[in-house]
């Protein structure tokens, strides 16, 4: 599926991407989670008082779009009136295409596996791979058919898309970069994410996805990598404080979203929509990044993650990981997440007469995770930028042999874990993976030996 370049372009490709970082570095966002956003390109594109006037200024078009049923309570209710040049309606026929690397829920190509699973990066890609092309599954739950569960899903891309777009009917899409900025070219205008940063792409949002930085900024062939959790389930929002407070965590007014540009261009341009997990296009005379101005809460967000406010223990005790929540998308169990998006970021440890590394644990939920920079205080090696590791559901894990002697032997001063930033995707269902995850050459075949030489120390009085 990759879109064919040869080295002769990569003078014109290194000038667009050095464009995009300019551009990047001079984009305004509006701040704040969840609320009424408005933006105009144009002054005046806005209607004012009403969502669809008998004449939208401008010759506009007037569209809704809806996160949430309409009838959804206020406080989760999500939609977005976008005033474009063309309606999204004038489209022709969707046909099917290749899914690449794609996969969709249900997952059912291999027996649900109880092994700690454990995988290096994904390996470079082919030469022209785009980030819809790069996109690789590693597994998932639920049902795109029922609109829950999630799928984790890992990218490596070393071209920007140019001619087309893509959007996902199947649910959002939290974009998590490792290596390379992103400069995501959505209906509601242009986010930029680097690594540190996190991008929400809500439901049925198109987007285009431009590289950053070229290949040669870190050396030969170098792609932009990352991971996205595609959330089939109610859009993730902040979580509840309760006794902690109104601040703290992730701050609402720390969420960016885009502010309104619009492309007037035409086509041809293929639009892409993942449709009850597979890949479906067409064609159109015009971008459909036509959108001149917009108001609404159903918006894509980006994030940088070092403005997460970490809690944690100063007495004694490791605390649970869900102190350390960025996102949750509820199910109808209160406090039982469809999937959590967690947070492993720098933070001092006090703890007194404390194990103070991850405790050995066995979870009711899976956990999926991933690193994006440095280490993680669980694993001495093995878990690596770009790697992740997979604990499913009541699977024995915690801290690796030596991370388990280091810390209980360390002399318990004040500590600063500054060398890390590690996250976890935490789901209510098992991840069951994709037959390429199973059988991946970068599948860590040896993850079990961490946990081996773990000696028996226990003395009876
Ligand atoms: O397994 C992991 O590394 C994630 C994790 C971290 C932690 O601090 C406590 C529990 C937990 O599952
Ligand atoms: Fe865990």
């Amino acid at each position: 599926m990759g879109q064919g370049t040869d080295s002769s372009t990569s003078t014109s490709t290194d000038r667009a991407r050095e464009r995009a970082r300019k551009e990047a570095a001079d984009l305004t966002y509006l701040t704040g989670f969840g609320n009424e956003h408005s933006s105009e390109a144009e002054p005046g594109a806005l209607p004012v008082g009403r969502n669809s006037p008998q004449r939208a200024p401008l010759g506009l078009y007037a569209e809704q779009l809806s996160g949430t049923a309409f009838t959804e309570p206020r406080a989760h209710n999500r939609r977005s009136w976008l005033y474009r040049i063309r309606p999204s309606a004038a489209h022709p026929r969707f046909e099917r295409m290749a899914n690449g690397g794609l996969a969709g829920a249900p997952f059912d190509e291999t027996v649900p596996d109880p092994n700690r699973l454990r995988w290096n990066p994904l390996p470079e890609p082919p030469e022209g791979t785009d980030f819809l092309a790069g996109l690789w599954t590693l597994g998932g739950n639920g049902d795109v058919r029922q609109r829950n569960g999630m799928a984790v899903h890992l990218y490596a891309a070393n071209a920007s898309m140019t001619d087309r777009v893509f959007s996902d009917a199947d649910g959002e899409l939290l974009i998590v970069p490792e290596r390379g900025g992103l400069l995501l070219r959505t209906e509601f205008g242009p986010l930029c994410a680097e690594p540190g940063h996190v991008a929400l792409i809500p439901r049925g949002v198109r987007f285009r996805v431009e590289l950053l930085d070229s290949p040669a900024d870190g050396g030969q062939d170098r792609a932009a990598r990352g991971y996205v959790c595609e959330n089939h389930g109610r859009p993730f929002t902040l979580p509840d404080l309760g006794p902690i407070g109104a601040n703290g965590l992730a701050n609402a007014r720390d969420f960016q979203a885009p502010t309104a540009a619009y492309e007037d261009t035409g086509g041809p341009v293929e639009v892409v929509t993942k449709y009850c997990g597979n890949l479906w296009k067409a064609v159109l005379d015009h971008s459909p990044l036509d959108v001149v101005a917009w108001h609404g809460s159903h918006v894509p967000y980006r994030y940088d993650l070092r403005r997460f406010n970490v809690l944690g223990s100063i007495s004694y005790d490791h605390p649970d990981p869900s102190v350390f929540t960025v996102l949750t998308s509820p199910s109808d169990t209160p406090g039982l997440a469809n999937v959590d998006f967690v947070l492993f970021a720098p933070r001092w440890l006090v703890g007194e007469d404390t194990f103070r590394p991850p405790y050995f644990h066995r979870n009711v939920m899976s956990e999926y995770m991933g690193l994006i920079e440095g280490a993680y205080d669980a694993k001495a090696e093995g878990f690596v930028p770009g790697g992740g590791s997979l604990h499913t559901m009541m699977s024995a894990h915690g801290p690796d042999r030596e991370t388990f002697e280091r810390a209980s032997a360390a002399e318990l001063a004040p500590q600063k874990v500054d060398d890390g930033l590690a996250f976890m995707f935490e789901t209510r269902w098992p991840v069951i993976l994709t037959r390429q995850a199973a059988e991946a050459g970068h599948l860590q075949r040896d993850y079990d030996a961490v946990w081996q030489g773990l000696e028996r120390h226990f003395t009876a009085p």
